[in-house]
């Protein structure tokens, strides 16, 4: 071999593969894409004219769709790129397709055998389908090509339905050749008939190569293209943890956060930290870290219930001399809920009244047990004040993270997080993400949750420039078309124009959802969905005025049998029900249930908007009652009755064919068409049911007011005397409290 392939002398003079081939092809040379090879003249000639200027396109030297060179083969795990790059990819290197083809070849024969004996009418097709070979055979190896004929693809990513002009471009071949052949194994079409899977898959089988059906893709699903990307296991490498900060009002996270900040970071050269970004990395040991500002617990759930899983680790701060404290637990189910790692940061040791031990004592009661004391958490005695300890935190920090073997694969395309997103009114939209997967270039076409766009700048925390962000890298971008919000997930696309249409298409569906987001679980769609299938589970927030309701609450929850169902209590604690616990309930889709409490008005409203099920209850037999019967699929809707008027019955006629007929007056609220009504005579009520007929003068009417005369019919009944009352009512669904 020895023959340089393009990606490999854009890795050794980093440029980037597509200034390689212009190059090349502005000399005359011969390429085609990065597997190219190059002859060792043309490869100097190269050199010469690009290898100074070596990080001259450091900006754009990887394109995500060069980036999967060497590490993924074509495989439909790969829609995206394969969705663009499928003919980049698909002529492998020239000089070795040679063998390859004869190998093919050979695969080929042995399909064909297959074949034939499937299919004994071909057998005459067959024999000049060898023949056919032979000479194509003979023609490849005894003499060089005139006309180069460019090798086929290793693997043919069809769709069924292709036709014979499609494929042949697919395979570098003419279409008259694919008709051909065809032809030869019984095929006879032109080429614009569409083809179906058995036909396009013999074909490939005739041809040597392997066929593989592409998925079709929707380009706007996000979340699948996200999980390709986190899953591809190929080329992995270590990346840094992301971690959050979570406890208890003043137990010292702003003041770790900034300590570290202070310490770590070296200020940017425009002088110090420019930039907020809601995010940032510093490096311990030559390992970085990666800290999320995130503003709170709520925050931190929100973006889980959005799908964004970015934590890999929580710090709970807890200050010594104040012990665990409602905040803290809250903390610990957030991360419990996220599963995440949590280490224990005892914060504020340098206090007088610091009691390390009586934190750690209580912690014990929430699962978290250090190793000393034969449990798993990592627990380090802190001051984020005085910044004692924290190097060890760090340390215990990348520690964890090396038993999680975080890792990412940095060549392909990049696809993370939004941490946070603004509008700025000089530079537009303006997001803080974080990179997951992949590596983030400048140019790059994106799309983030409902947005898209090409990333114009992206800047680090320190507010200097990158061109690249690498996995765990949290970096400030410009240039989308809107703002898109905190846990949305971003992909990077191949070309700008798909990306542009699954960003609308996006925007299009986020729109109809939000017009029918009625989705959430409630107690009264719990047993459709446990019904359904889709719960097992019955996840609940208790929130309760005393501890002791809170635990008869949760251990009588726990206790309702119904088959198959269990309730899983995510989150208890005592007071008011606030808007983390509304987050938290979203990301769970859990019910909150509040015993003697109420909820917070932002609470309320947060809970209105992501449509999630609060319920108070005075009795805890009632509330368990009502999950209870909610699982059992008995919660019926409840009613009540609300009396809408009264009619003073004045007069009557007799028709023989509709009956009875009441002339009288609304003395009271209104009459409805549809009502039901209670005839009261002498305050006794004489009869039940509903009107026949409701008139003014002649014309029907829908609704009679007060003070206007109307005349009436009672369905099913006339026995209807003057100086009775028609009351008017209707039934109303309790609202849900
Ligand atoms: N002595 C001492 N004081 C500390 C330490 N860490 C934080 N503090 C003080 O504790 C107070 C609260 O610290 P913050 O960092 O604001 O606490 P926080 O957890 O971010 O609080 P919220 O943002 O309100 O949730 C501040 O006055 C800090 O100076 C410490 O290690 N030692």
């Amino acid at each position: 071999m020895g023959k340089k392939r393009i990606y490999e002398l854009s890795k050794e003079i980093r440029v980037s593969t597509k200034k390689i081939i212009d190059t090349a092809k502005n000399k005359g040379i011969d390429v085609t894409n990065h597997m190219s090879t190059l002859t060792d003249s043309d490869e100097k000639t190269l050199r010469n004219i690009l290898g100074k200027k070596s990080n001259h396109h450091s900006n754009n030297s990887k394109k995500p769709s060069d980036g999967h060179h060497n590490n993924k083969p074509m495989n439909s795990n790969n829609g995206k790129q394969q969705f663009n790059n499928n003919h980049k990819n698909t002529s492998q290197g020239k000089n070795t397709s040679k063998s390859n083809l004869n190998n093919n070849f050979k695969k080929g024969k042995k399909n064909k055998k297959k074949f034939n004996k499937r299919n004994n009418r071909h057998n005459r097709f067959a024999g000049m389908y060898t023949k056919n070979q032979r000479i194509r055979q003979n023609h490849k190896q005894n003499k060089a090509p005139e006309r180069k004929e460019r090798p086929l693809p290793k693997t043919f990513v069809y769709t069924t339905g292709m036709n014979a002009q499609e494929i042949g471009k697919a395979l570098h071949r003419e279409p008259a050749e694919i008709v051909k052949k065809l032809f030869m194994l019984g095929v006879m079409v032109n080429q614009n008939v569409s083809l179906d899977k058995d036909t396009i898959e013999l074909l490939a089988a005739d041809y040597g190569i392997q066929a593989e059906e592409k998925e079709v893709v929707n380009v706007s699903d996000l979340d699948k293209f996200f999980e390709e990307e986190e899953n591809n296991t190929d080329h992995l490498e270590d990346r840094a943890p992301v971690v959050t900060i979570m406890g208890h009002v003043d137990h010292g996270k702003t003041t770790l956060l900034d300590y570290l900040r202070n310490s770590h970071i070296t200020a940017g050269e425009a002088g110090g930290i420019t930039q907020a970004i809601g995010a940032y990395q510093l490096k311990q040991n030559d390992k970085s870290i990666t800290f999320l500002d995130t503003p709170g617990h709520a925050a931190f759930t929100a973006m889980r219930a959005r799908g964004a899983d970015i934590t890999d680790i929580t710090i709970l701060v807890v200050a010594a001399d104040d012990g665990v404290m409602p905040q803290t637990i809250e903390a610990i189910d957030h991360a419990k809920a996220a599963k995440t790692p949590i280490i224990v940061a005892i914060n504020k040791i340098d206090k007088p009244g610091a009691n390390p031990n009586h934190v750690i004592e209580q912690l014990t009661g929430y699962g978290l047990i250090p190793e000393d004391w034969g449990g798993e958490t990592i627990f380090v005695e802190i001051s984020a004040k005085m910044g004692t300890n924290v190097d060890e935190l760090l340390n215990m920090i990348l520690l964890q993270s090396d038993v999680m073997e975080l890792k990412a694969n940095p060549d392909q395309n990049a696809a993370g997080s939004v941490i946070e997103a603004r509008l700025d009114r000089g530079r537009g939209p303006v997001a803080t993400l974080l990179v997951q997967q992949g590596t983030m270039h400048v140019g790059d076409p994106i799309v983030v949750g409902d947005t898209f766009g090409r990333v114009r700048t992206m800047m680090n925390e320190k507010g200097q420039n990158l061109n690249d962000a690498t996995p765990s890298t949290p970096i400030e971008v410009t240039g989308l078309n809107d703002v898109p919000e905190a846990g949305d997930r971003f992909i990077v696309f191949d070309d700008e124009k798909t990306a542009r249409s699954a960003g609308e298409e996006r925007a299009k569906e986020a729109q109809m959802e939000e017009r029918k987001k009625n989705n959430s679980v409630t107690l009264d769609n719990l047993f459709e969905s446990i019904k359904e299938g889709e719960k097992k589970e019955v996840n609940v927030i208790i929130k309760a005025d005393v501890q002791g309701s809170v635990e008869a609450l949760a251990s009588s929850l726990q206790k309702i049998d119904v088959e198959g169902v269990k309730v899983n209590i995510v989150h208890s604690s005592v007071g008011a029900i606030n808007e983390s616990d509304v987050a938290l309930a979203e990301a769970s889709d859990a019910i909150i249930l509040g015993f003697n409490v109420r909820a917070t008005s932002q609470a309320k409203e947060q809970a209105e908007t992501d449509k999630v099920d609060i319920r108070l209850h005075q009795v805890i037999y009632d509330a368990i009652d009502e999950v209870e019967s909610a699982m059992k699929g008995m919660l019926a809707p409840k009613y009540k009755e609300v009396i809408t008027g009264e009619i003073e019955v004045r007069q009557l006629y007799k028709a023989s064919k509709v009956g009875t007929i009441a002339g009288g007056m609304v003395t009271s609220g209104y009459v409805n068409r549809d009502s039901k009504i209670r005839l009261i005579r002498d305050n006794v009520v004489i009869y039940n049911g509903e009107l026949n007929s409701l008139k003014r003068f002649k014309d029907d009417a829908k609704e009679v007011k007060q003070g206007f005369e109307c005349g009436l019919t009672i369905e099913n009944y006339n026995d209807i005397k003057e100086g009775d009352v028609v009351e008017s009512y209707k039934m109303e669904q309790i609202p849900v409290k």
